[in-house]
């Protein structure tokens, strides 16, 4: 199991992949709460940085409006290789 914060998921869950990360489906550690957690790699992220920062601000500007058709952003953790979003 991959540790976020708190929560965790297995590499063998996949939901699915875009063009700069990897989603898994995870859980809460304690609430088993199902989440999706999205893995942006660092490695080239450099270049992106700038996109990376707009979309946290985003999924957060957008999470407050608390809508049934918006995943909310739960959490968001960095790691050594990636950076990890926490969602619905
Ligand atoms: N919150 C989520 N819940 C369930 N599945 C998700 C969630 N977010 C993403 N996915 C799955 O992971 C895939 C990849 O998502 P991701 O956000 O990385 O890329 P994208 O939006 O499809 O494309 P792009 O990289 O061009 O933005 C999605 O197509 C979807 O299948």
């Amino acid at each position: 199991m991959n540790i976020v914060g708190e929560y965790e998921y297995s590499s063998k869950d996949m939901l699915g992949h875009g063009a700069f990360a990897v989603v898994y489906k995870g859980r809460h550690r304690k609430k088993y709460m199902p989440v999706a957690i999205k893995c942006i790699t660092k490695k080239g992220l450099i270049k992106t940085q700038n996109l990376l920062g707009k979309e946290i601000k985003i999924l957060k500007e957008l999470t407050e409006l608390h809508h049934e058709n918006v995943v909310a952003l739960l959490d968001c953790k960095e790691s050594q290789d990636c950076v990890n979003l926490v969602m619905e």
